[in-house]
């Protein structure tokens, strides 16, 4: 479903590679976590994938389709969830909600049910009449995820999803992920945090200095780690030699 080939990308002006001759293939259906420390490459690589920055070298394909070449293809059916929140303070949620769906052009009774459907379970549906300057940095993370799902995307990029997010919330998000993969669709987040890792990704791969130091499953990397119990352990081993 994602397939990312030999990618790499330095900021101008820096001499490090953000990210390093990465090689990714996320299957269709699967939960896949990408963890990394502070300034591993997370976001860039997420960046990549979603067309907002063009790799140095490498590509990206989604669905067999190149990010690059066939952008619209490619992104037809991705949501994303950036890191950042701060958008379109002027509107109301569901002024944004519309916006988002006449670009993805999602017919206006799909909207209507998915705003409905996942909005009530993200705990955002009462606000969206309000302007977003007005939501707390939680409410505006809930909107962004919404606004993700609107179009019934095969593949869910989302970045850091969880910050800012209450318990409850978190658990309401870790459903909605289980239930995308049940029906097929893929997922890919970012997130520092081991445990969420542990609770509903089916892969992971574990990125440093903007390069991959495994891709497999949270298990396959105990057994290789002597069967060391704690993830957290075994990430901060591995990324921090
Ligand atoms: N716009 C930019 N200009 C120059 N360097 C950048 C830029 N954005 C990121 N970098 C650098 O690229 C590297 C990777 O950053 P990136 O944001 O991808 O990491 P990350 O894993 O997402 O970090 P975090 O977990 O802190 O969000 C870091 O060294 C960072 O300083």
């Amino acid at each position: 479903m994602l397939i990312l080939e030999n990618v790499s990308k330095a900021y101008y002006g820096c001499d490090k590679k953000a990210v390093d001759s990465l090689n990714l293939d996320v299957h269709e259906g699967e939960i896949f976590g990408f963890l990394g420390p502070n300034g591993s490459g997370k976001t860039t690589t997420v960046k990549i994938i979603t067309g907002i920055l063009k790799p140095d070298n490498g590509k990206v394909l989604v669905n067999g389709y190149d990010v690059i070449k066939e952008p619209l293809k490619a992104k037809e059916k991705m949501g994303y969830v950036p890191d950042n929140p701060d958008i379109f303070n002027k509107l109301t949620g569901l002024e944004f909600l519309r916006f988002i769906s006449d670009i993805y052009k999602v017919d206006s009774k799909i909207r209507k049910s998915n705003i409905e459907k996942y909005g009530k379970i993200i705990e955002i549906y009462d606000a969206l009449n309000m302007k977003i300057e007005s939501y707390s940095h939680g409410m505006k993370q809930k909107l962004l995820i919404l606004g993700a799902l609107i179009h019934e995307p095969d593949l869910l990029i989302m970045d850091e999803p969880v910050i800012g997010l209450d318990t409850k919330a978190i658990k309401n998000l870790k459903e909605i992920m289980r239930s995308l993969s049940k029906q097929g669709r893929t997922v890919f987040i970012t997130t520092h945090i081991m445990q969420i890792a542990e609770e509903i990704c089916d892969r992971i791969a574990i990125i440093k200095n903007g390069r991959i130091l495994y891709t497999g499953t949270i298990n396959d990397l105990k057994i290789k780690k002597d069967d060391k119990k704690d993830l957290e352990e075994i990430f901060l081993e591995m990324t921090e030699s």
